[in-house]
């Protein structure tokens, strides 16, 4: 039952997109453990993820009110987010999306790192492409390696840009796994007309747990 987390640079960076990109072409379940708010047009991460992939989603395990981090919008619903209640889900092969970056908090003492490492899960880095990468893909890939928590690669985001791919690949170091670009009109057509390329195969093929 091969599962990976997504995790990102930032919020809003493009986590939800690659989620169901890989959903689709891995034909995978999806799952977003924690969701804190809604976008403008009123619909979870996983809502979008069902429309887009037409793939199977797992229910949330915490829905909360506000667009915040979630431990803020944990604490505003009167909600304690315990990792305990977040059991990794069966499914044959499985996408689960976090919240914002790896140093979010959860509650008192956790982050989505401590998340990650309970579902004990390889991570799926989706970062943006352009200027400013360097420096958050570096730093997220140090709060992995300080944990000893696997990374499986990176996804960049945006407009293809070489020499940030190079600079990501040397100085994280952390190897490119794909580059997703922007899509005009987000729609299954558009997922389905980028291939994963072969390296994201490769390494989706190597998971075994
Ligand atoms: N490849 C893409 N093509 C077009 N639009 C994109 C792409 N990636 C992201 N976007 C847009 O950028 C915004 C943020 O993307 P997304 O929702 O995937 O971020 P996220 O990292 O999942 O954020 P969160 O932390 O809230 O889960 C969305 O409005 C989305 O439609
Ligand atoms: C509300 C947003 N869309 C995400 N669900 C949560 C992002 C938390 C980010 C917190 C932070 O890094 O400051
Ligand atoms: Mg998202």
């Amino acid at each position: 039952m091969p599962a990976i987390f997504v995790s990102g640079s930032d919020t809003n960076v493009g986590k939800t997109i690659v989620s169901a990109w890989l959903a689709y072409h891995w034909q995978a379940t999806y799952w977003k453990p924690i969701q804190s708010g809604r976008d403008e047009q009123g619909h979870t991460d996983s809502q979008w993820v069902a429309q887009l992939t037409g793939r199977p989603v797992v229910p949330e395990a915490y829905v909360l009110t506000q667009p915040l981090s979630p431990h803020q919008s944990a604490a505003l619903d009167n909600v304690a987010i315990d990792l305990a209640t977040i059991l990794r889900p069966a499914a044959e092969r499985l996408v689960v999306e976090g919240a914002g970056g790896l140093l979010v908090p959860l509650n008192e003492r956790e982050h989505i790192v401590d998340l990650i490492a309970h579902l004990q899960l390889p991570t799926l880095l989706v970062v943006r492409s352009g200027l400013g990468t360097i420096n958050h893909t570096s730093l997220s890939v140090e709060a992995l390696r300080a944990r000893r928590l696997p990374l499986l690669g990176v996804v960049m985001v945006g407009e293809p840009n070489p020499a940030n791919r190079a600079a990501i690949e040397r100085y994280a170091p952390a190897p490119v796994l794909a580059e997703l670009p922007l899509f005009p009109q987000l729609n299954q057509a558009a997922l389905a007309s980028v291939p994963l390329p072969p390296r994201l195969q490769h390494a989706l093929e190597s998971l075994t747990t």
